[in-house]
Formats: structure tokens, sequence, C-alpha cells
């Protein structure tokens, strides 16, 4: 599938970072999906058990996904596109440090770039955008006009 066939969206954070309070991965979720959800008409709730449409979690190496992360920098996260079971599921690599500051990296800028994944969207080649492959502090609010464009394709 493109895009998720509803507007309301459910997520789980399933694992935490020892890296971060528990509360400042809430606040940084929270956030990466707010950036989404101010140009669309998307709701996410949280639930804390079960099965949600997004299932946030953190691992190293092979994490069950046969997608292995690959110790510190490289790949920092990955996130599958909208669909059933491991669809919309978001992971993050536990071999980074994840900070809420400008110290690498910082974890509300990896998820609002890893949910825009989650939601349907691809890689921008605009540098400035949130979707650059790329990690660059900074990016993510306000979204390039490219970021906007593209989630506004898919639930405009
Ligand atoms: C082929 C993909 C699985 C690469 C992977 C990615 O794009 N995940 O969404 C990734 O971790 N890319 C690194 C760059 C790399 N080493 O390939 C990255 O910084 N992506 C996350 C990111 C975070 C925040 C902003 C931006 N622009 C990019
Ligand atoms: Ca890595
Ligand atoms: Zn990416």
């Amino acid at each position: 599938k493109l895009k998720w066939q509803t507007h309301n969206i459910t997520f789980r954070i399933v694992n935490y970072t020892p890296d971060l309070q528990k509360a400042d991965v809430d606040r940084a979720i929270r956030k990466a999906l707010n950036v989404w959800a101010d140009v669309t008409p998307l709701t996410f709730k949280k639930m804390s058990q079960g099965i949600a449409d997004i299932m946030i979690s953190f691992g190293s190496k092979e994490h069950g996904d046969y997608n292995p992360f690959d110790g510190p920098n490289g790949l920092l996260a990955h996130a599958y596109p909208p669909g059933p079971g491991i669809g919309g599921d978001t992971h993050f690599d536990e071999d980074e440090l994840w900070t809420k500051d400008s110290n690498a990296y910082n974890l509300y800028i990896v998820a609002a770039h890893e949910l825009g994944h989650a939601l349907g969207m691809s890689h921008s080649s605009d540098p400035g955008a949130l979707m650059y492959p790329i990690y660059a502090y900074g990016t993510g609010y306000p979204l390039a006009e490219d970021d906007i464009e593209g989630i506004q394709d898919l639930y405009g």
C-alpha cells in the first residue's frame, strides 16, 4: 500500500533506549508525529500494549527483521512503508547515542524522518528536506516545501 487507509493511526513505543529518560523518548516521538500531523488530517493515538499500526522499538545488529543494524553510525534507523504486519514499524539502532540536543543523534529529528517513511514518504533530493537521506541537525521544523508537498500528495 502506498499509504494508510485511515487518518487515525495508532502507535506504540515497545521498548526504550537507555540513553534518554522515558519521558524524553515519549516527547521526541510525539514531537516527531506532530511535524506530520500539523500539515495533514492525520491523528496519532498512543497505545501502551497490543498491536499498533506503527510499532516503535530500539534494537542493535540483527533485531528480528533480517535488516540488521551496523553498530555505531552508518545506518541510524529504518521504517517500513504503510501496510499490515511490519508495515509502518519503525526501528532505531540502539548502538547510536540518542540525544535531545545538537549532539548526534537527535532522536526527534531521526524519528521525524523515519515516521515520514512509516507514512509512505520516500527520500528527497533536497538537502534541506527532512526526507533527505542523510541526517542533518536542524532539519524537521519547519518542514521543507518538498516534505509538505510529498505528505499532502498522500494525505492532503
Ligand atoms: C537505506 C536506509 C535504510 C538508510 C537509513 C534511512 O534512510 N532510514 O530512514 C539511514 O539510517 N540513513 C542514514 C544515513 C545513512 N547512513 O544511510 C540517516 O542518517 N538517515 C536518517 C535521517 C535522520 C534525520 C534526517 C535525515 N535527513 C535522515
Ligand atoms: Ca548504526
Ligand atoms: Zn530514510
